[in-house]
């Protein structure tokens, strides 16, 4: 598959603050492409650059063959956007709202329509759709924004925050609109989240960024495993003797005792863990428990960024000094 986005050293300076600085990065055709930061970290000008409401300081991107810099229309046109803040007309219907886009961008008013019935029964909202907006739920609002940017059928969806303040339950659907529209249509997905159980769980591939920097990129998995792996813990009946054995063994990064149990970091727990039962019980010991735990996307930001994604400030740089410490000091 080829790419639908690639920026190239793509940089955005407010003064002398530098918001996005120097990124690059390629989003594949029929993706979704989570882009998870912190607030401030540089998502939405980022998105406001790819479909070019701003004009990079430096750099340019490549969106769906286009350069944002020397051919914008070329950009626009292929492109649908669901900004942050809420762009629909509170004093028109949803239908109404429909056809306005599908008037902004030229499209004929048969196929409009037909467009429009299609879009607004996908997001649920052909119950809702001859009542004035401003009735309408923050859901409701976001459902009618994704419909309305898919109106010229774009081949790339930039969605920022799509699901930011909303309850889970409306989280979930517009996510799964949202993979529909990837399944179904073959659509390239650019969102930004800072949901790091949502980037985990629906983004096929991640990019983390934060200070206008991209500090990693990669599937939710590999991310996962970048960090250091699996941990294994078990029960023995010699633990001391067990971790002898243990220590030397292929895919075993760390063994400890914690808690009366033993704790194990393995590159692949549930590659490893058979072995590990293997050379205790060849040993003569017996294994009366084991679980297998797999990194969370939060240990991941952590690791990236030295903080938690929801207390943003604070002694960050310490956190991060910290853990690098104690990441070097384990070995
Ligand atoms: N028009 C502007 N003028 C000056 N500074 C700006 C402007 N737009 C953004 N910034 C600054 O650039 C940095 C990146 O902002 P940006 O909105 O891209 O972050 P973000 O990751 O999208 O965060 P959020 O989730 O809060 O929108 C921030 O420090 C912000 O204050």
């Amino acid at each position: 598959m080829g790419e639908a986005i690639k920026a190239i050293n793509l940089t955005k300076a407010f003064g002398k603050l530098v918001a996005v600085d120097h990124i690059n990065f390629e989003v594949r055709e029929e993706e979704i492409f989570g882009f998870l930061g912190p607030n401030g970290a540089g998502k939405s000008t980022t998105i406001k650059m790819l479909t070019t409401v701003l004009k990079p300081t430096e750099g340019t991107a490549i969106v769906n063959g286009y350069d944002i810099i020397k051919d914008p229309a070329g950009v626009r046109r292929s492109i649908g956007v669901v900004p942050q803040e809420f762009t629909a007309d509170e004093d028109l219907t949803g239908w109404e709202n429909m056809m306005m886009m599908a008037g902004l961008y030229g499209i004929n008013k048969d196929v409009a329509k037909e467009r429009a019935k299609e879009l607004l029964d996908m997001v649920e909202l052909t119950q809702a759709m001859n009542r004035k907006v401003e009735t309408y739920s923050g859901g409701m609002r976001r459902r009618l924004e994704i419909a309305m940017s898919l109106i010229s059928r774009p081949k790339i969806l930039f969605l920022d925050e799509p699901t930011l303040g909303l309850d889970a339950q409306t989280r979930n659907a517009i996510w799964n609109y949202i993979m529909k529209l990837k399944r179904e249509y073959g659509m390239t997905i650019f969102v930004t989240t800072h949901y790091l159980e949502e980037a985990d769980l629906y983004a096929d591939r991640i990019a983390i960024i934060d200070h206008g920097k991209i500090l990693a990129i990669g599937s939710p998995k590999e991310l996962k495993e970048s960090i250091g792996g699996d941990v294994v813990t078990l029960t023995t009946s010699n633990d001391d003797e067990a971790m002898k054995l243990l220590q030397n063994l292929d895919g075993v990064l760390d063994v400890k005792k914690v808690d009366g149990m033993l704790r194990i970091k393995a590159k692949n727990g549930e590659e490893t863990a058979p072995q590990i039962l293997e050379r205790l019980i060849k040993n003569g010991l017996k294994v009366s428990r084991m679980s297998i735990t797999k990194p969370t996307m939060d240990e991941v930001y952590m690791e990236y960024t030295g903080r938690k994604m929801r207390d943003e400030e604070g002694d960050s740089r310490e956190a991060f000094l910290m853990r690098r410490t104690l990441r070097r000091a384990r070995g």
